[in-house]
């Protein structure tokens, strides 16, 4: 938008109607670059009004998310118009959430990504959404691109951050999954706030400890996209697991025990949800008596956050 010019006000009555997936971030070594999305959504229908913000919410979170401006759907909303020249002067939300909040599956990034895909639908209507944009303005929110990433392009991806060249652009690439990798997740009943988590971690790590981790981070890649039976030691990491210990204790006991039996369990994101990444053999000897407390899912690979209608 040329600078000075005034944001254009959408039309009322234009909607868009959308879905974003769950996901998990850091898959264990890959700490803030990897991300996998799920099948399994919530689902958003924005409208432009004339005026005034009507928010309607049913599911997740329905208890305690704003039903004002706040909203983070609707933050995003109005970030991603702003950016584009646009602005709604009024607006409608109707979310249907099935992502659990605050369990490490991704219900923040996925609340980002339709509030800027919904941006884009209602102010660049009928052209297909620049899921570069996406990934910038939604990194941009969230502090790290793992989660985003895989929200906006679906499947497994690896994120990076430019630091020579454009400092601070974010990149994603995706890599198919074998389809052999069966992924299970373990819903802790009590949230963690990854922003809490996040105050956990060290300014420092020992340099052997990351030598190690990256060493992990690259088996990761290979045993996701080509040799599923190498996901218990593609799995193992030293960055941030160990630090966020105290704020899920139950979460790390599960962890171990699984591990200790050979599986390639991680914390899902920021906890408390532990997933398990096996192939289809393995998965068979999970059967719900090791979970305890937590509600076991078990999960396909979910494809990229999508336009409806
Ligand atoms: N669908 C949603 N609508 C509105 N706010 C949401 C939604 N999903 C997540 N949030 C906000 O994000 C918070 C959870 O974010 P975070 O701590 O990063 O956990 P998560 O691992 O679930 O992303 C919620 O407490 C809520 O404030
Ligand atoms: N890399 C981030 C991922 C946070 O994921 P979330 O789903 O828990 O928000 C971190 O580990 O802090």
């Amino acid at each position: 938008m040329p600078r000075g010019a005034l944001p254009e006000a959408l039309p009322a009555g234009r909607r868009a109607h959308l879905r974003v997936p769950a996901n998990s971030a850091n898959l264990g070594p890959g700490f803030d670059s990897l991300g996998l999305a799920f099948d399994w959504f919530d689902d958003c229908t924005l409208e432009v009004l004339e005026s005034g913000v009507e928010v309607e919410v049913t599911g997740e979170g329905q208890r305690f998310v704003p039903r004002d401006r706040s909203h983070l759907v609707l933050r995003c909303l109005d970030r991603g118009l702003a950016a584009l020249g646009a602005r709604a002067p009024g607006v409608r939300l109707i979310a249907h959430n099935t992502i659990p909040h605050t369990r490490g599956l991704g219900s923040s990034a996925a609340a980002t990504v339709a509030g800027l895909l919904a941006a884009w639908a209602l102010a660049r209507p009928g052209i297909e959404p620049d899921r570069q944009w996406l990934l910038t303005q939604s990194n941009a929110v969230e502090g790290h691109p793992d989660n985003v990433a895989a929200a906006i392009f679906g499947g497994f991806v690896i994120t990076w951050v430019d630091d020579e060249n454009e400092p601070g652009a974010v990149h994603a690439a995706g890599a198919p999954v074998h389809p052999d990798v069966r992924v299970v997740a373990y819903v802790h009943p009590e949230p963690v706030a990854t922003r809490a988590a996040r105050k956990a971690l060290p300014a420092r790590v020992p340099h052997d400890e990351a030598a190690r981790n990256s060493g992990r981070a690259a088996l990761l890649t290979h045993a996701m996209t080509s040799a599923p039976e190498l996901l218990h030691a593609a799995t193992r990491e030293w960055l941030h697991q160990d630090y966020r210990a105290d704020l899920m204790p139950e979460a790390m006991g599960l962890v171990r025990d699984l591990r200790r039996r050979g599986f390639g369990a991680v914390i899902s994101g920021a906890g408390p949800t532990v997933l398990v990444l096996t192939d289809a053999e393995r998965a068979a000897e999970l059967d719900g008596s090791e979970a305890g407390d937590f509600h076991v899912h078990r999960l396909g690979i979910g494809g990229p956050a999508e336009l409806l209608a």
